[in-house]
């Protein structure tokens, strides 16, 4: 239950990312609509219990007390022009859209309704989200707390003053699922090249990230320490790890990060 109803408009994946996580967190599907152009996303949203699906965006959003822009950044404008009639100062607008500036959101949307950014991730979806968060200052601390309320139900969340801190949280949070499952298929090839099954490799593979990563979030021990602790000294794991620091690991992340947040910088100057 969250005593808010929550209108997400457009519902791709980020979207029924979000919305899958509130439905599974206890979140009323009732209290949960969507509107999207197509019908493609409705009968996976109809299976998990919401029923208030509409090709309108105007019509889900004018009554729901939170309204999440869920449209792709190059749409926020055009979205956010069409839903400014209708919506007002106790209506709070969430973007999950990367780039764009809440400040622009704010002028689009006529200035009057109270304005959060957020850049969240696809593990959402199961309950294993980080979302950084932003509110330009108008916002009340009771629209602060209905939009933490939402991303908390999904993973966890980290605030920032510094708007633009939300270029960096999408280079280590909202598009690093991707590195992940990019290195994570490297591996699953690699096992099954050695001759494991398909499901093993796979299995194999997710459950040791998910233990490593647990150890990262739950422990107070820093990674590096925990990664010294795997290499015993001439054993097999130093000979992985050195031809990961030979081949440039570390720089390697380091450009991938750097590209990310220069494109999401670029974004905000092509779209705010
Ligand atoms: N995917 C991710 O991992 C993350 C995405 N984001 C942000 O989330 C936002 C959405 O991305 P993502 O979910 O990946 O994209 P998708 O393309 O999966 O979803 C966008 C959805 O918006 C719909 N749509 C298109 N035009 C309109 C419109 N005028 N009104 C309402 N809905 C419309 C699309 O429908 P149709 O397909 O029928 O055109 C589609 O279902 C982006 O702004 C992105 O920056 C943020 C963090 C992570
Ligand atoms: O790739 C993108 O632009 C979006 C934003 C963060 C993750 N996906």
């Amino acid at each position: 239950m969250s005593g808010f109803t929550t209108a997400f408009i457009g519902a791709g994946n980020m979207s029924r990312s979000i919305i899958g996580g509130l439905v599974t967190s206890g979140f009323d599907a009732d209290s949960i609509r969507a509107s999207n152009p197509g019908d493609g996303p409705f009968a996976e949203l109809r299976k998990i219990g919401l029923t208030d699906l509409a090709h309108s965006n105007v019509s889900v959003a004018e009554t729901a007390d939170v309204v999440v822009l869920g449209v792709k950044p190059n749409l926020i404008r055009e979205v956010c022009e069409e839903l400014s009639p209708v919506l007002g100062a106790n209506h709070l607008v969430v973007s999950v859209a990367a780039g764009v500036a809440a400040d622009s959101i704010h002028d689009w949307l006529g200035a009057k309704s109270e304005v959060v950014r957020c850049m969240p991730n696809t593990p959402s979806q199961i309950g294993g989200g980080a979302t950084g968060l932003f509110a330009r200052s108008s916002v009340s601390a009771e629209n602060r707390q209905r939009a933490e309320d939402i991303m908390r139900a999904v993973g966890i969340v980290r605030w920032v003053d510094d708007e633009s801190l939300l270029h960096a949280v999408t280079a280590v949070a909202g598009s690093a699922p991707a590195y992940f499952f990019q290195f994570m298929e490297a591996m699953i090839d690699e096992a099954q090249r050695m001759g494991l099954d398909a499901e093993s490799a796979r299995t194999l593979c997710a459950q040791t990230c998910i233990g490593a990563g647990r150890m990262v979030a739950e422990g107070d021990v820093e990674a590096s320490e925990l990664r010294r602790r795997v290499c015993s000294p001439n054993g097999t794991t130093e000979r992985a790890v050195m031809a990961f620091s030979t081949g440039g690991l570390d720089k390697l992340v380091s450009k991938a990060m750097q590209d990310c947040y220069a494109r999401s910088e670029e974004m905000g100057r092509e779209l705010s």
